[in-house]
């Protein structure tokens, strides 16, 4: 048995320390289920014995190991009642399963009415198309915060064709949506590596585990990007599009979060089909939006935006969808001659055999 420690924290401190709404308290009896257990693991830190109460643990705990560690009992409390509630959050999340999300139409720019109700199943990509300023990146927020009449345009956003918990709309932590947006700008001083691992670790993901993800990772990302970075790369060295490449990758294979958003994926200059590849074979909804033509077409169908709200829906067409093809052929096309012009090239002749022939 270790030795008791010389100062132990009182109860009124260690009440003090948890934080409100959590039901740890110092007389919580430590049972061996896997939340707590994983966290002492995690932490380096004795598991406790069986029907020992949170203070008879931390009375316990040898001084010497906690220097070690360089931990506090009070910040042990702490960190134990944030793991707890970011594990409670994760299973409530987990366990949703989201088939649907409805946006009820609300009202445009000039307070006219919004007479639209669509609903995306899971599975389906939908874009989001209209002229600049036409409200998509608002539409995207809606979504996001689960819009309940209360912002600009007065929209509605259900899930499973119900008013979503408000524990989803204002939790920090609530992950029924990941957001790709046009700005990925890192302000954390981490390498690719140490940003992975920080993800994973709060997703629960088993440290045995966690290697290999970094390495999927870097890989899928690099397959995105251009030019070539590492794990040990630092996070604000990363070009636009290789952080964006990073964090489609990184949603698709760490992310939880049934929904997912991205906007303007085309303006990061990576490989938009393979990025819409990874994050589609994850079973999420997807919206999407673009001002290209070849992931529009992508969508299952595409809501067009003008004046703020959401003028028309339209389904893809069988024609649109072989339509894909040759648009991605002039794509290419144009894409080489971005390659020639990066490379220092000139371009003096325009060779338009390659799509005659087709
Ligand atoms: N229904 C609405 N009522 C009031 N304001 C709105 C409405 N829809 C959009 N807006 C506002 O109009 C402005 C332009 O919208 P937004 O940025 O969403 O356009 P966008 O289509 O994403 O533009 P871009 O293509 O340039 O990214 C924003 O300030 C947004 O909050």
């Amino acid at each position: 048995m270790p030795a008791a420690n010389q100062n132990p924290i009182t109860h009124q401190e260690l009440t003090q320390k948890t934080p409100a709404g959590q039901s740890l308290s110092p007389q919580t009896v430590l049972t061996d289920d896997t939340h707590t257990t994983g966290f002492f693991e995690a932490a380096g830190l004795p598991l406790p014995q069986q029907g020992i109460t949170l203070q008879q643990y931390l009375h316990q705990l040898e001084e010497e190991l906690l220097e070690d560690l360089g931990i506090d009992r009070e910040d042990l409390v702490t960190q134990l009642a944030c793991y707890l509630d970011h594990m409670k959050t994760l299973q409530a999340g987990n366990q949703l399963k989201v088939s649907s999300v409805t946006i009820a139409g609300g009202q445009n720019k000039k307070g006219e009415p919004e007479k639209v109700t669509v609903t995306i199943h899971q599975g389906e990509i939908v874009c989001i198309v209209g002229p600049t300023g036409s409200g998509k990146s608002r539409l995207l927020a809606d979504i996001e915060w689960m819009a309940q009449g209360d912002t600009p345009t007065k929209r509605h956003i259900f899930i499973n064709g119900q008013v979503p918990d408000k524990s989803w709309r204002f939790s920090l932590e609530h992950k029924l949506v990941a957001q790709l947006s046009q700005n990925m700008n890192f302000i954390m001083d981490l390498s690719v590596s140490e940003f992975i691992e920080m993800h994973a670790e709060s997703r629960m993901i088993p440290k045995p585990e966690v290697a290999a993800k970094v390495k999927e990772i870097t890989e899928q990302a690099n397959a995105l990007a251009g030019e070539m970075f590492y794990w040990d790369t630092p996070v604000t060295a990363l070009s636009g599009g290789q952080s964006r490449a990073l964090m489609i990758a990184d949603t698709a294979f760490l992310s939880t979060s049934p929904i997912v958003l991205i906007d303007e994926i085309e303006n990061a200059g990576i490989d938009r089909k393979k990025a819409l590849d990874l994050l589609v074979s994850r079973e999420k909804i997807i919206l999407m939006s673009t001002h290209d033509p070849v992931l529009a077409l992508m969508g299952s169908k595409r809501l067009v935006l003008r004046h703020g709200a959401i003028q028309k829906v339209v389904t893809t067409t069988v024609q649109e969808q072989q339509n894909i093809a040759p648009l991605q052929q002039l794509d290419e096309l144009m894409l080489s001659y971005r390659h020639r012009l990066r490379s220092g090239e000139t371009i003096d002749e325009i060779d338009l055999s390659q799509l005659m022939g087709r």
